[in-house]
């Protein structure tokens, strides 16, 4: 549930996780510790009060979960505020602390999700997802549940076919193996063979998953509604309550297989995109088969490197394949985090890569207008049109453009001195810091703001941008977005007045962007000669310019 929220908790970490970036000074932390241990304490004993009083303490495993993230929420902050005491940051003994306490809070919190399974996981996918800002021992260690392997019944898998095919699945298939080949937060993946001999992937949902899914999600409004009272700022209820309709549908395997056609007709053009076929037959709301893929996670490097793909062109293709749906189709796959992106060589072409989209449980459907006013807000970013942008976000009533740009982009508006496409660098990564400490009000009120359904496709572009940059940042993400965005204002009837239309549009777009680097360039060059020649003037309003367009 939390990878939902995760939009707001990604710029949430940058309060509570203690990254090297983030750590500004050691008493600001011991008040955080204090104050999450306060929370925490209150929360849970809140929490399993209240399901004490509501439920009658039936779901003893529900309470035995509140308490193992309690301890582990509680130990971590302990031993942060404890471990640092009295040190300052930049102490060599404070820096060699900092990645050993990263690294064994790290592996505490993978295995309170592992052992709480479900929602959880989908927390600790989240935050590995957040690779640019959370510390480095988080990301490596809470990977590992991209595709983790979880304990189940045993004889649960089989039980649950005979009850919904009437058959176990050495019945149904023309063989099973009964050991998964992945799991993740909602169920466990199988290979099988059908009948008619083609490899097939059976995703089996875990038995208890919608029993545990009611009491996990009330708990969690619970929980936050408490956090809010303790902390005013905090008040993420309205997401959750928002999107449980959308979380609900996510336990459907029918709807899951019914999204994945949709994608792969939506993206039938890109011959670079592949959507695993769904089997039908042996599909219901519990079970869903689909082929078989044999390829790597867009993360796995090192198989990428074995198949010669590049990284640079996988990225390309990776935020093409987002953009048209973000801009032109706005059906939106809003879990796209390493597990759920393969990657191959395309078995028509090997000479060609192809990237295949799984698990279509979650997606987010946009309004015409949102799309068109989100295209011409992107193209105007890119553009730094100012007044463009100001005019497109109010259409999607959003009053504060800067913050609304910052947000999707999670990178300042203005890189100073730089053109729009370099790196970010470490002032870069404290501005975004301090913004979300300083200005923690406005991000909110700008989340609240905004049309709803952007929540997840913001959740969609942090996750692939965590993937690029885990890539090394080989490609200028912002104005492929952009020329996505472009490509989607186009009108749709084929006249040769809209062709021209739309190449004009796009030659233009073209030049301005042209404009853009040619600025820098000569810029660039020209204070290099003057440092040269010895003299280095002030000449940083030369590089902070507006394209008026
Ligand atoms: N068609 C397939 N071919 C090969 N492997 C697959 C296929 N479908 C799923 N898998 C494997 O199973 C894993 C989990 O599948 P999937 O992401 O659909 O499950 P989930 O429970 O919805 O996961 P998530 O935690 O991402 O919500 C994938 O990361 C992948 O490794």
């Amino acid at each position: 549930m939390f990878q939902h929220i995760w939009p707001v908790l990604n710029i949430t970490t940058r309060r509570c996780f203690h990254s090297s970036r983030a750590l500004k000074s050691v008493p600001r932390k011991r008040s955080l510790a204090r104050s999450l241990a306060y929370g925490l304490t209150g929360s849970i004993a809140g929490a399993v009060m209240y399901d004490g009083l509501t439920n009658g303490f039936e779901n003893v495993a529900g309470a035995q979960r509140f308490l193992r993230s309690f301890a582990i929420g509680l130990s971590i902050s302990v031993d942060y505020a404890w471990s640092l005491k009295g040190l300052q940051e930049g102490d060599g003994v404070y820096e060699a602390l900092l990645p050993e306490i990263h690294l064994r809070s790290a592996k505490k919190l993978l295995a309170g999700c592992l052992a709480n399974g479900g929602l959880y996981i989908k927390i600790g996918q989240g935050v590995a997802a957040v690779n640019h800002i959370i510390p480095k021992e988080y990301v490596d260690t809470l990977r590992q549940l991209e595709d983790r392997c979880l304990t189940r019944q045993p004889g649960e898998v089989r039980a649950l076919f005979v009850q919904d095919f009437g058959a176990p699945p050495e019945e149904l298939f023309a063989s099973f193996q009964y050991e998964p080949i992945a799991a993740a937060s909602l169920a466990q993946v199988f290979r099988a063979v059908t009948q008619s001999g083609e490899q097939v992937a059976v995703k089996v949902q875990y038995a208890d998953l919608r029993r545990r899914f009611d009491g996990d999600l009330r708990t969690i409004l619970f929980l936050q509604r408490l956090v809010a009272l303790l902390h005013k700022n905090y008040n993420f209820g309205w997401i959750v309550e928002d999107l449980q309709g959308t979380l609900r549908e996510e336990l459907d395997f029918v709807h899951e297989a019914k999204n994945a056609e949709r994608c792969a007709r939506d993206l039938a053009r890109l011959d670079f995109v592949y959507v695993p076929k769904v089997f039908w037959t042996h599909t219901n709301e519990r079970i869903l088969t689909t082929e078989f893929i044999d390829g790597c996670k867009v993360s796995d490097r090192k198989a990428i490197a074995a198949m010669q793909l590049d990284l640079a062109e996988i990225d390309r293709q990776l935020f093409t394949a987002f953009g048209q749906q973000i801009f032109s189709t706005g059906f939106v796959h809003a879990d796209p985090h390493p597990g759920n992106v393969f990657v191959r060589k395309d078995p028509a072409n090997p000479r060609r890569m192809q990237l295949v989209l799984l698990d279509h449980g979650l997606y987010e459907q946009l309004a015409p207008a949102v799309r068109e006013n989100l295209a011409r807000f992107w193209e105007a970013i890119v553009l730094r049109d100012h007044a463009a942008m100001q005019r497109f976000s109010q259409a999607l009533n959003v009053p504060d453009y800067r913050t609304f740009a910052e947000i999707l982009l999670q990178r300042p508006l203005e890189l100073k001195g730089r053109g729009f496409s370099t790196r970010l660098t470490e002032q870069d990564l404290a501005y975004m810091t301090r913004q979300a400490k300083d200005h923690f009000d406005r991000i909110m009120g700008t989340l609240r703001a905004m049309p709803r359904n952007l929540i997840l496709v913001i959740r969609n572009l942090n996750t692939i941008r965590s993937i690029a940059l885990d890539h090394g940042d080989p490609i200028d993400r912002p104005r492929i977005m952009a020329r996505c965005a472009l490509a989607a204002l186009g009108p749709a009837r084929r006249t040769v007045r809209n062709f021209l239309w739309v190449t004009f549009r796009k030659l233009r777009f073209e030049f301005l962007l042209w404009r853009q680097s040619f600025h820098y360039w000569m810029v660039s060059n020209y204070l290099k000669l003057l440092t040269r020649v010895g003299r280095a003037p002030d000449t940083s309003h030369l590089m902070n310019i507006n394209v008026a367009v």
